[in-house]
């Protein structure tokens, strides 16, 4: 039995500017200007990996034309991720998958290759900001790039909610807000320009709700207010924690310690503009819709039934954001109830104080793994890179933790929708995914997990079974690669819930399937048509990924199927 042997080659850019970044990195607060001038001249772009589907054929020796007309239409790979198999190995597939908020900095189409050339796995694009046609834009342009360059990125939409927030701020692009300052927080509908230091509410009952002594905390603290004053639908308020205000930033208030939720606990989840957004999701075929301020699994169930109503031929999965306390009252049943979860940091460490939060993120992606749904860790992994070229120590080791826990995804916020580094922050967290992947892997620091059951019926038991135990033999034997043929993509999900030390590639004859499939831990999806054959079927796959270098006869791989509920042990002939 020859096993073959890869060797690890990181897709990481030339090291020295960054470590003389990372040692500017260590400078005081005062001297960033000038390490960020030092940076912005030394690091010049990463020499751009050539992973475009050109490379495809090159090893091959088959000739592009030939190969693209048949290979093409026989099964389909991420470019990217078979560039990286090809270059590092099995072993050295990225586990963790990166999902990229898409705004100004990257909606081009120059922009969205590079990420997607970067390892994007999913964008997405928020309802809390632009118009139905800048997103209908960036949705089609990722459609575009995955037919024409081989990419398979997922597009998520995520809902506004009714949050209260801040208005725009009469178009200009942020405020700063000095410490002292006094400043009006307002429900009246200003005609602009808005007066000095005016800031419009979007909440009715803002001005009723608040009470003088109350903390105004914008974006989750960014800027601190303390109510001083309330005149009629004005509410003054004075800057205690100086900062820079951003157009529509989230806004919460607190009392005696805790976060009030008078009234505006009783705002839908789901806005009227939010089933608007969700219909233009629909329309549009976006693969997953997030949902803002999920207080309950009500309505995920309500949007999943709208959704199935809605749209019989597409399947669109449903992500419910935990950032609230209701959420993290309700959790469980929230999570059971939706095909995914967020940890929405940003406005949980708004509701909850911040020290809590931690220990949240690690008991929702313990939990969602328990009851296998994907899990995304966002907001502010990197956010220091909105501005700087390097993130903080702070920062890497808060990536790392996420990717330690074996979250399936984390994501990008500002720092890819209007920072001025998103491809650098996107390979920050490549590269720190891989390392700790690999450290995890090497260390042998497997922490086994109790893995309930999740199934609902006892075939569905079956294929959990065989997923518990083909996931085992892969570790205990060392195998290369785990094969899955899945029409829904349930027996991928079960396996990756098991977070095994080799990849798994996934078959599935959908493409939205197969999309899906981009969000969870460890998955490579591909899409191929196959048969109730399975021997039929792993030697055209042995043949077409043998064609294409992606492995080699004599590679170990356990193969299951959800139609026959087989499981196979074999080397690649
Ligand atoms: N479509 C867009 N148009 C303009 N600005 C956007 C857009 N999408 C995102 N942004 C900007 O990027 C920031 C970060 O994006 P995101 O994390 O999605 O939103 P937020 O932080 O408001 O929840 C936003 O605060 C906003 O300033
Ligand atoms: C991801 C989050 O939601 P949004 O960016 O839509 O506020 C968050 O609050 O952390
Ligand atoms: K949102
Ligand atoms: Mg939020």
């Amino acid at each position: 039995m020859a096993q073959s042997l890869h060797v690890f080659a990181p897709l990481s850019p030339s090291p020295s500017p960054r470590l003389l970044c990372a040692h500017l990195a260590s400078l005081p607060h005062h001297h960033r200007l000038l390490r960020r001038q030092f940076c912005r001249a030394f690091t010049s772009p990463p020499p751009a990996p050539d992973l475009g589907p050109a490379v495809l054929a090159s090893d091959n020796g088959i000739s592009a034309s030939s190969f693209a007309a048949t290979a093409a239409s026989a099964i389909d790979v991420d470019a990217v991720t078979e560039a990286e198999l090809k270059e590092n190995g099995f072993r050295s597939t990225r586990r963790t998958k990166l999902v990229c908020a898409i705004g100004p900095a990257t909606c081009g189409a120059e922009q969205l290759e590079a990420l997607a050339v970067g390892g994007m796995n999913v964008a997405r694009v928020n309802m809390c900001h632009g118009t139905h046609d800048w997103h209908r834009g960036v949705i089609r342009q990722v459609r575009r790039l995955n037919e024409e360059k081989g990419f398979a990125v997922a597009v998520m939409m995520d809902t506004e909610g009714s949050e209260i927030h801040m208005g725009d701020l009469g178009g200009a692009a942020s405020a700063k807000a000095e410490d002292g300052e006094i400043w009006t927080f307002s429900v009246r509908a200003f005609n602009s320009p808005l007066p000095d230091r005016t800031i419009h509410v979007n909440y009715d009952g803002f001005a009723e709700d608040v009470r003088v002594g109350d903390e105004l905390l914008v974006d989750g603290g960014m800027v601190q207010f303390e109510v001083i004053e309330k005149i009629g639908p004005d509410v003054k308020c004075r800057c205690t924690d100086p900062g820079l205000l951003l157009p529509r930033a989230n806004l919460t208030f607190w009392r005696d310690g805790s976060v009030v939720r008078e009234r505006n606990a009783m705002l839908p989840t789901i806005s009227s503009k939010d089933w608007l957004d969700i219909d233009f999701g629909i329309a549009e075929g976006v693969d997953f819709i997030s949902v803002s301020f999920v207080k309950s699994a009500e309505v995920i169930n309500h949007l999943k039934s709208y959704i199935a109503a809605r749209s019989r031929d597409s399947d669109i999965a449903v992500i419910a954001k935990i950032e609230s306390i209701d959420a993290l009252k309700n959790l469980e049943e929230i999570i059971r109830a939706s095909d995914g979860v967020m940890v929405a940091r940003g406005d949980l460490g708004a509701q909850i104080p911040l020290e809590q939060v931690p220990s949240a993120q690690r008991k929702i992606v313990k939990l969602c793994r328990q009851l296998d749904k994907p899990v995304i860790v966002a907001s502010q992994l990197l956010e220091s890179m909105i501005e700087y070229p390097t993130p903080t120590r702070a920062e890497v080791a808060d990536v790392s933790e996420a990717v330690r826990q074996r979250a399936d995804a984390l994501m990008l916020s500002g720092e890819s929708a209007m920072g001025q580094y998103p491809e650098k922050a996107l390979t920050v967290l490549r590269s720190v995914s891989l390392r700790i992947e690999r450290w995890w892997r090497e260390e042998k620091r497997f922490e086994a997990m109790e893995l309930p059951d999740v199934a609902s019926s006892f075939s569905d038991k079956i294929s959990e079974e065989i997923c518990n135990s083909a996931a085992k033999m892969a570790n205990n034997l060392g195998v290369d690669a785990l094969f899955v043929y899945t029409k829904t993509g349930d027996m991928a999900s079960l396996l990756s819930r098991c977070r095994p030390d080799c990849p798994i590639f996934a078959f599935t004859t959908s493409t939205s399937v197969r999309r899906r499939l981009n969000l969870q831990w460890g998955l490579i999806p591909f899409r191929l048509s196959f048969s109730d054959d399975m021997e039929s079927n792993l030697n055209r796959t042995f043949s077409l990924l043998k064609a294409r270098g992606m492995i080699q006869s004599g590679d170990l791989v356990i193969a299951l199927s959800d139609m026959l509920q087989s499981i196979q042990v074999m080397n690649v002939p």
